[in-house]
């Protein structure tokens, strides 16, 4: 029997220990029903408590990756997660604007949640001056808002300020402000805005200390929603109502930050 699904592609980086980058990308699309691609911009000898080494892959091995999958399978949706450096940032910004990939799903990623630094410093400037301004969707989390917008996220209103001027200085089409780093009554809200405007998206808070790779199910699962025709709002709440359910059932692995669970329903041995 053939059976044709979207392809949705991956640029991003390897997790060892499987919780986030490309590992949790992979199976947030394998959820969803969507064939999923994978482009490495770097491997990280990593687990639940630190991240101990990071080899970057030469920026054009990147864009080779990411021409093989296009030449040949085409692609419905494209997401980034961790891009490590400046030079790896221009030359996908530069083959993503050539190629006109689109939906594009840009998570900001630069520190994990263990506290390692995930991209140089002078990379931060590419990705807002590259990268960002194409993106269907950017999904920075608190820190990240701050470091891109200058705005410090204390509250709800910061939150939806850091959206305004993140939207207003790129032109990126949708901001996403993650919360899952706020604290009281705000952990777990997040920030949508887009061309219909501004919307709060509230969902339980989970009690859980494993939390690896929230930020990138939540992209994954928006790439692979887009890439399956729902609008952008649609595909932002149904990603974060995908993310809820995997923090539910977030797994009790390693001896740190352990990762969500993908795979909920299937698992109930
Ligand atoms: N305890 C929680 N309860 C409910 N939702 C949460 C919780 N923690 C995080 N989230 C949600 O998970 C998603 C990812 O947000 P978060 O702020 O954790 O991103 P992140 O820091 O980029 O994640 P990552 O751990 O991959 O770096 C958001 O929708 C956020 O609201
Ligand atoms: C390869 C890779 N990509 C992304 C993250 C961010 O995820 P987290 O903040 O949950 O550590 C990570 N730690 N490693």
């Amino acid at each position: 029997m053939k059976s044709k699904i979207p392809v949705v592609l991956t640029i991003a980086g390897s997790d060892s220990g499987g919780g986030a980058g490309i590992q949790a990308d992979l199976r947030t699309f394998a959820f969803h029903c969507v064939h999923g691609a994978s482009a490495l911009t770097c491997v990280t000898a990593q687990n639940t408590v630190a991240v101990n080494r990071v080899d970057g892959l030469p920026p054009q091995a990147v864009v080779a990756q990411l021409d093989a999958v296009v030449d040949d399978l085409g692609v419905q949706a494209v997401k980034t997660g961790m891009l490590l450096n400046a030079e790896i940032i221009q030359a996908v910004s530069d083959r993503l604007q050539t190629l006109q990939l689109r939906p594009l799903v840009v998570d900001p990623v630069m520190v994990s949640r263990s506290g390692a630094q995930l991209i140089d410093r002078q990379a931060v400037e590419t990705l807002q001056q590259a990268l960002i301004p194409q993106a269907t969707v950017v999904t920075p989390n608190r820190y990240e808002a701050q470091l891109l917008t200058g705005v410090e996220i204390n509250s709800l209103e910061k939150m939806e300020e850091a959206a305004e001027t993140l939207k207003w200085q790129s032109g990126v089409q949708a901001v996403l402000i993650k919360g899952g780093g706020m604290t009281g009554e705000l952990r777990g809200v997040d920030v949508l805005l887009d061309d219909q405007g501004m919307v709060v998206l509230k969902t339980e808070c989970i009690d859980t200390g494993n939390t690896h790779g929230t930020g990138c199910t939540l992209s994954a699962a928006i790439a692979a929603n887009l890439a399956t025709g729902h609008s952008i709002r649609d595909a932002v709440h149904q990603g974060k109502n995908y993310v809820t359910e995997a923090l539910k059932w977030s797994l009790e692995i390693g001896q740190g930050t352990g990762p969500v669970g993908h795979f909920f329903p299937l698992c109930l041995n």
